[in-house]
């Protein structure tokens, strides 16, 4: 196996596309969006595509934002707190929080272009190929793309619920080569560290797939988003497509600089030696309900499959008619154990 130091450097040296990933703790304190915050990273962001990479942004802070303009000029009685309110709050905040960034970025030389993405968006074949080809354009283009969920029109069962499990789904339909993921924490710890302060530092995760994310997290950490237990289920997603993260403080000053010039920060999360094929991928993600062990595409309508159930092959000609398949769902097309 490459040694993990040796792999990270030739990574950062030689990554063409990044994607950046920032959460609300990192961009909000208790005022809502911090626009110092906003400005540094948009300065960070906008030299590495100075030199030559590009950059996709996805970007939490728009129920924040739109919780500040709220609280500013509040609705007389009105709950802010819910969930139509949140997505109400959300569908405020998201053009400020975007015109916060196009400001910043266009200080830099740099323009913008917004996408607002849901789950759905993903499990449509032919929305997720729309997506692909407006990324792939953008880019073409040297506009710096920046991506938050719908959060106005997710209905609860189709929301990402967090940006992390967005931004890892985003890795797939851009072929980013690296996913650096801004956070409140300087680092994933062997422990919550804010349940067990001698918790150390992890400075690589050699094999993610293996590594028991509930354990060390304690179930979900914050309210609303994932914390790190999230950013670890997304960087899972980033390893099976062969995509290593980078878990950095988005906190300390010119952290994304420092981290891509290669300094001993945050954790390293090595990548799968073997990628999903990007069809699979998109097959992973297809389907959410239920209990999944398995995701595939099937050649047999579920009531074709009903009338053949414990046939012989020789006896489905007759029952269904001439023309099929050999099998139900073909190898090529299924994904067992995605990281759901
Ligand atoms: N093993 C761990 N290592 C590092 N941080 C952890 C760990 N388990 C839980 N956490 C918590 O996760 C949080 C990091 O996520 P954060 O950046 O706040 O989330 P978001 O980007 O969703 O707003 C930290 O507050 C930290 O206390
Ligand atoms: N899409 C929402 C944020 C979702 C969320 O909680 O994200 P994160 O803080 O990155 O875990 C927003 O823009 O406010």
């Amino acid at each position: 196996m490459q040694d993990w130091r040796e792999h990270k450097r030739t990574v950062l040296e030689n990554a063409k596309r990044v994607l950046v990933k920032v959460g609300s703790a990192v961009l909000t304190d208790e005022h809502g969006l911090n626009l110092r915050v906003v400005n540094r990273l948009t300065d960070q962001i906008a030299s590495l595509h100075d030199r030559g990479q590009d950059v996709i942004l996805v970007t939490s802070g728009a129920v924040a934002a739109g919780r500040q303009a709220l609280l500013a000029c509040p609705p007389c009685g009105k709950d802010i707190f819910g969930l139509p309110a949140k997505q109400a709050a959300a569908s405020i905040g998201q053009s400020r929080l975007m015109h916060e960034y196009d400001e910043a970025f266009a200080r830099c030389g740099k323009t913008t272009a917004q996408i607002l993405l849901t789950r759905d968006d993903f499990q449509s074949r032919q929305r997720f190929l729309n997506a692909r080809n407006t990324l792939t354009t953008l880019l073409e283009w040297r506009v710096i793309p920046i991506i938050n969920e719908n959060d106005s029109v997710a209905v609860a069962e189709l929301a990402f619920g967090d940006n992390d499990a967005l931004a890892s789904m985003v890795l797939g339909l851009v072929d980013a080569d690296l996913f650096v993921n801004l956070t409140s924490a300087t680092g994933v710890f062997e422990a919550n560290p804010s349940e067990n302060p001698k918790a150390c530092r992890l400075e690589c995760i050699q094999e993610i797939a293996h590594l028991d994310v509930e354990a060390m997290c304690h179930g979900k950490t914050t309210v609303g988003s994932g914390g790190m237990y999230s950013k670890l289920l997304a960087a899972k997603r980033a390893a099976q497509l062969a995509v290593p993260t980078l878990i950095v403080s988005g906190k300390e000053r010119y952290a994304l600089e420092k981290a891509m010039a290669g300094e001993d920060m945050g954790t390293w999360i090595m990548p799968e030696a073997q990628a999903i094929p990007s069809r699979k991928f998109w097959l992973a993600y297809h389907d959410w309900q239920g209990q999944t062990i398995g995701v595939g595409v099937t050649n047999y309508a579920a009531q074709d499959l009903k009338k053949i159930m414990g046939r012989r092959t020789g006896s489905i000609e007759e029952l269904l008619g001439p023309g099929l398949y050999p099998e139900v769902v073909h190898r090529d097309n299924m994904l067992l154990d995605p990281a759901l």
